[in-house]
């Protein structure tokens, strides 16, 4: 574990030269990873597992749109593609990558089929932190382990086949083995990860569902519908205000962000936009503080977990999820932010 310096806080960070592939591919050498779930993060981990030449399984619920998707990527039936349970039976590192709320639904059908000395692994912290209410308690004689990528299971993949990677956190909640960590890392290089950083279940799970609801997705939805709006309200042409929210940040100033920090993005912009953003960035910061601080506390008391199991449990929700990310995408903003994107500059040569 290399110890890094963030800011003045000492943390570990596991990085590939003292974690590589070929130590990953030994530790995993005798095991069966079975991937229960194809979903987004499913295919992900399992498709670069296989890649990476370890024994990996699929288990998903036969005949549906996941079973499909996962003997389109080649899993064949009674080989390497099973139903959960048995895929459960056979594998000696379990993945439960069905969505969270079906962690719940399914807990009791695949219980019974961890073995001693299994792993029971996650890439979210929530069946188990909250296992209250998802009543997720794994059984004393498994490790229970966690790999969370900060990134989607679709990033994860892509960045992978591109000779890349996205970084993940890590935990052992459960060591029976004795080796808990050891196959959490090996499994964490396995499935594509960069750089490993060590976390709890209870830290990933807060973080994570405050991230999601914040910034990553709710915010920053959120804001850029404000200033659209507000653009609009004013006379600006839906492009002028697409332009201005979404394009020219995901097109120029995020990339600088990514490249080289916040304050570098300032700089390669205009002092009139330097001298603004400075000033205002403290009134957004202040009047969503407490939007924030509310949405923690939401998290930490079990209500988000509350709210997400009540509709992703219900046989419907796929719908109802489409239906609202349908209505998001035929609107006005987003309707005008297609056509934008087909006009990049990059499209001239098409
Ligand atoms: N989507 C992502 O990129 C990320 C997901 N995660 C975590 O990874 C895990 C899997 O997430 P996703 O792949 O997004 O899940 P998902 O929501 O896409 O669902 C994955 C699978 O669950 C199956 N499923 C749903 N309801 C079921 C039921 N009642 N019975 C049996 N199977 C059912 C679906 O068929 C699908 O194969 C979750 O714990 C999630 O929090 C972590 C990081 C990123
Ligand atoms: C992609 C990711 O990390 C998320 C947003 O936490 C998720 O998909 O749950
Ligand atoms: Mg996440
Ligand atoms: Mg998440």
């Amino acid at each position: 574990m290399a110890k890094m310096d963030f800011a003045g806080v000492l943390e570990e960070v596991v990085t590939r030269e003292e974690f590589p592939l070929s130590r990953a591919q030994e530790v995993l050498k005798d095991e069966v990873v079975a991937v229960l779930g194809y979903g987004v993060q499913g295919p992900a981990q399992a498709l670069n597992m296989r890649d990476n030449g370890i024994k990996v399984i699929v288990g998903v619920t036969p005949g549906g749109r996941s079973w499909n998707k996962a003997l389109q990527d080649g899993w064949v039936p009674g080989e390497t593609l099973f139903s959960m349970e048995e895929a459960a039976e056979r594998g000696t590192i379990v993945q439960y990558l069905v969505s969270d709320a079906a962690q719940k639904l399914t807990w009791e059908r695949i219980r019974p089929c961890l073995k001693e000395g299994d792993a029971l692994y996650f890439s979210h912290g929530f069946a188990v932190v909250y296992r209250d209410q998802t009543g997720v308690v794994p059984p004393p004689y498994v490790d229970v382990i966690l790999v969370a990528p900060k990134g989607s299971g679709t990033s994860v993949r892509a960045n992978f086949l591109a000779g890349s990677g996205i970084n993940s956190s890590f935990a052992v909640e459960q060591d029976y083995t004795g080796r808990a960590r050891e196959r959490t890392l090996a499994v964490g290089i396995a499935i594509g990860s960069g750089y490993l950083f060590e976390t709890t279940f209870q830290h990933e799970v807060y973080s994570d569902l405050t991230g999601e609801r914040g910034v990553l997705m709710g915010a920053l939805a959120g804001i850029m519908e404000a200033q659209y709006q507000t653009l609009r309200a004013h006379g600006h042409t839906p492009s002028e205000a697409f332009n201005e929210t979404v394009e020219e940040l995901t097109q120029s100033l995020i990339r600088l962000v990514a490249q080289n920090g916040m304050d570098w993005m300032y700089a390669n912009c205009s002092t009139t936009a330097q001298r603004g953003a400075l000033d205002w960035r403290h009134e957004f910061r202040d009047a969503t503080l407490p939007v924030f601080e509310r949405l923690y506390q939401s998290v930490a008391s079990g209500a988000e977990t509350r709210r997400v199991l009540e509709a992703n449990s219900q046989p419907d929700y796929k719908e109802k999820l489409e239906a609202e990310l349908r209505e998001m995408r035929e609107s006005e903003m987003w309707r005008a932010g297609a056509l934008v994107r087909s006009l990049r500059p990059e499209n001239w040569q098409k």
